[in-house]
């Protein structure tokens, strides 16, 4: 197979369950062999995304002394603006030509875990742009909606039961990111990296991009292919907590996003993780004899923390006071 699947999800929301079935099977013949497809037939609207990413712009465009207002690396709870350079996803490479806002759910200061400073948790911090707040309160609801749908589909090829996700991702700390990505303006740069290779730490990624293009796969004959914008789509890719829940079954694929020649480029990734005490461990079906359990047991929030102090400078500075 040379070009990633293309999957139509359309039937996980009836009630066929041949059809659901099928499309089950779908997810897994992609899980195992790329750890990467192409959704379609999924319940966000194309008028959802036109307006999230209007939003988006008109965020990005304003002043820096306005965005900064928002300032991820002044939170401990990872929320906001990332400047340029905020990010080096590749330690072998430059930080990353790329902006980012981050939102996760919303948990006001007076919730007990916020109350106990439990990392990741907290208030969302939104831009004072019209509108903003709402639609993407209601934007990382949807999407996690959508996560959840696919991971009920894995649960049946994983042999697991089917809530086995569900009862794990109650208060979540999943993260909605918009991205833009600055153009580079001369073809020698072509080794800038928007995003430099990495896999994702995550259970699920859900991901648009616009039509800019420089999403790149690496396959498992370690070659670079391009994962084009589709339109109607969402690429999902699995991250590193699912590669270790299915014990490596399930691929965490390295990709990375050459800077777009001359244009603007904008991509919302969904990282779909579980609640932070969820116990990460090699789940039943996926270990015996012949293939014992490779990680050691790790917690959500134990493995998202030790993997962003890897690839921001920030972090490492607040962990060290
Ligand atoms: O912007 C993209 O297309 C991909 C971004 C990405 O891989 C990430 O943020 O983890
Ligand atoms: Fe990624």
């Amino acid at each position: 197979m040379t070009s990633l699947p293309i999957i139509d999800i359309a039937p996980l929301y009836s009630d066929n369950q041949n059809a659901w079935s099928e499309v089950a099977a779908q997810i897994d013949h992609a899980c195992r062999e790329w750890g990467f497809f192409y959704i379609k037939g999924h319940p966000i609207s194309a008028a959802r995304i036109d307006a999230v990413l209007d939003s988006a712009r008109h965020f990005f465009a304003q002043p820096a002394t306005e965005k900064l207002k928002i300032d991820i690396t002044q939170t401990r709870h990872h929320r906001g603006y990332g400047a340029i350079a905020t990010e080096q996803l590749d330690p072998g490479k430059p930080s990353d030509l790329k902006e980012t806002f981050d939102m996760g759910l919303h948990l006001p200061a007076d919730h007990p875990e916020v109350l106990a400073e439990k990392p990741l948790r907290g208030p969302n911090r939104h831009p004072s742009v019209p509108g903003w707040e709402a639609l993407m309160e209601q934007h990382y609801l949807d999407m996690q909606a959508l996560a959840q749908t696919l991971l009920r589909a894995m649960t049946l090829a994983l042999g697991i039961e089917r809530d086995f996700f569900d009862t794990r991702f109650n208060e979540p700390v999943s993260v909605l990111r918009m991205i833009h990505y600055p153009p580079r303006h001369t073809a020698s740069s072509a080794e800038q990296q928007g995003a430099g290779a990495h896999t994702d730490y995550g259970c699920i990624t859900l991901l648009y991009q616009d039509a800019a293009g420089g999403l790149q796969v690496r396959n498992v004959k370690g070659e670079w292919i391009e994962a084009p914008p589709i339109e109607g789509t969402f690429v999902v890719n699995l991250g590193d907590m699912m590669a270790r829940w299915s014990n490596d079954r399930y691929l965490s694929t390295p990709h990375r996003v050459i800077s777009p020649l001359g244009v603007d480029r904008y991509s919302m990734p969904f990282f779909a993780e579980p609640h932070p005490d969820t116990r990460i461990e090699c789940l039943p079906g996926c270990q015996d004899e012949l293939r014992p359990a490779k990680y050691p047991t790790t917690t959500c929030a134990e493995f998202l923390l030790s993997r962003f102090a890897d690839t921001y400078a920030y972090r490492r500075e607040q962990q060290t006071v």
